[in-house]
């Protein structure tokens, strides 16, 4: 394995909602170019855990965060970080797929046309290159103009991926990419994953073994403790946790006896 540079590095994070402990002293590094992922039984706090990455966490209203959460060494919960530009440097793709109501082409312009003036040329390049990058433009380059809510599910899952290639982000994060999709599909999303780790650094959270077995580089397990609030319980690289995991409860998971 080449030498391995962390690209976020989460140092003793907590995370509130209101006064409510969702996951407690969390701390890992995710390393550039390489497939994190975040398994763990229901409630665990993954999904929490990777919303606190780019702060999309704060749209849930009164939250608080403890500790700290560095981008290539910054700190992201800075009071003087630029938001808009901390969300371009890592991009986000949902469980469910969100398309925008309005063409194929938009939906993939959009990030472009907000950030700022480009020429229609330079726009067709990044639609296309986006779309080529997310292995979709094969089968949508005749109908780039039309609604992109008339694709299948896949499609429109990898249309919110290249929607959010397009702004050439650092990182991805996915939570839970491929749970509304069938299997055709799931392997689309997960052949993209694997071929995108050249240029991006992924983290995903999945509640599917296999695939974290699949495609990831790297595995976080996170539980509950007793007192129902998610902790990491162990980190390493993904053959190791499936094979020879180290704590009992992540063999208990992994061996499927729990969760
Ligand atoms: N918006 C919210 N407001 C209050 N509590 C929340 C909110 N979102 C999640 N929680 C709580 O935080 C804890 C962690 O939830 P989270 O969704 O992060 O877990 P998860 O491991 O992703 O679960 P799942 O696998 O079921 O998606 C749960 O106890 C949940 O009820």
């Amino acid at each position: 394995m080449n030498k391995l540079i962390p690209a976020i590095q989460v140092k003793n994070l907590s995370f509130y909602y209101r006064t409510s402990k969702a996951i407690e002293g969390i701390s890992i590094d995710i390393y550039q170019n390489q497939v994190t992922a975040i398994i763990g039984p229901s409630g665990c706090g993954k999904s929490t855990f990777i919303k606190t990455l780019n702060r999309i966490s704060e749209l849930e209203g009164a939250v608080k965060v403890e500790g700290r959460v560095e981008l290539f060494g910054q700190n992201i919960y800075d009071p003087r970080i630029n938001l808009n530009r901390l969300r371009r440097q890592i991009g986000m793709v949902f469980q469910k797929p969100n398309p925008f109501p309005m063409s194929i082409y938009e939906n993939v312009a959009y990030g472009m046309r907000i950030a700022g003036r480009r020429s229609p040329i330079e726009l067709d390049e990044i639609v296309e290159s986006a779309l080529k990058d997310a292995a979709l433009w094969d089968e949508v380059k005749d109908k780039l103009h039309q609604s992109a809510l008339g694709l299948s599910g896949g499609q429109q899952q990898r249309l919110c991926i290249a929607r959010a290639l397009a702004i050439k982000p650092k990182i991805l994060l996915m939570d839970e990419p491929c749970s509304a999709l069938d299997p055709i599909a799931t392997m689309k999303i997960e052949e993209l994953i694997h071929s995108l780790r050249s240029e991006l650094t992924i983290a995903i959270v999945t509640h599917n073994m296999q695939q974290a077995a699949r495609i990831s580089d790297f595995t976080a397990f996170f539980s509950t403790d007793e007192s129902r609030i998610g902790q990491m319980v162990e980190f390493g690289i993904t053959e190791q946790i499936f094979n020879n995991p180290l704590d009992p409860r992540t063999h208990d998971y992994v061996s499927g006896r729990f969760g």
